[in-house]
């Protein structure tokens, strides 16, 4: 698969644990169903499948990834993701250096690394990534070390400096509320319980894109 074959406008992200009592994989085939255009596995925090389980679980939705010709991104662990061959690796301010990374990665893997400044996203850049995440835009229960909320206004200035880098919004977003992202400029909204615990999956998967057409067209 090239890099970068679409634009990450619904950049869904799972772990076992963030599936609400549903079956994870059934939730990935539901949301690569109604259309997502990225997926990442995230697996942390109590209970986090690893080593063989952690491997069988990751090869699972790389199957169900391909099927759907989406890409495949893994969080932080760099050896997963070159175990599997997985289209891409996101990575932290506290994860190892993005250009470290890219090195190992080959440049024909997609690299994420998450930025929270216009220093860290010219520092990204410089690195290699193909793309910044930039969060918590909205207050958000899924990942327990987050920042506090920053609102758009960071978007909006990485994107007046880098036109051409796609940003990705992240943290309590979904389709009620994703208006604001588009308009600042982001190219993607990454999303975990608007779609994970979503009633109606596929319904979320395509309010989310919608909400993209609404918001830049305004
Ligand atoms: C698309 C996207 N953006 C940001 C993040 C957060 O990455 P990080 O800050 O390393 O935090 P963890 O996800 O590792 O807890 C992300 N995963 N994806
Ligand atoms: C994984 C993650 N990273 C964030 C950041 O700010 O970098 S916020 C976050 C959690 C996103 O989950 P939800 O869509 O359920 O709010
Ligand atoms: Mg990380």
């Amino acid at each position: 698969m090239s890099k970068f074959s679409r634009v990450p406008a619904v950049y869904f992200i799972l772990g076992t644990g963030n599936a609400g009592g549903k079956d994870p994989l059934a939730v990935l085939e539901a949301a690569l169903k109604a259309g997502i255009d990225y997926f990442q596995l995230r697996e942390k925090g109590q209970n986090a499948l690893e080593g063989a389980e952690l491997l069988k679980f990751a090869l699972d939705c790389k199957e169900l990834c391909r099927r759907y010709e989406t890409p495949f991104l893994i969080n932080d662990d760099l050896e997963l993701a070159r175990a599997i061959d997985a289209d891409g690796l996101h990575i932290g301010q506290d994860d190892a250096p993005a250009s470290m990374v890219r090195k190992i990665l080959g440049a024909e893997k997609l690299l994420g690394v998450s930025v929270h400044s216009l220093a860290e996203a010219k520092h990204a850049v410089e690195s290699g990534a193909d793309y910044v995440g930039m969060g918590p835009v909205f207050q958000t229960s899924t990942k327990a070390d987050a920042k506090a909320p920053a609102g758009v206004a960071g978007i909006q200035q990485v994107k007046d400096a880098y036109p051409k880098l796609p940003i990705v919004g992240i943290g309590g977003i979904g389709s009620e509320n994703a208006e604001s992202v588009w308009k600042a400029g982001a190219a993607g909204v990454a999303v975990i319980s608007a779609i994970a615990h979503a009633e109606d999956v596929a319904a979320e998967v395509t309010a989310l894109r919608a909400s993209a057409l609404d918001g830049v067209g305004k």
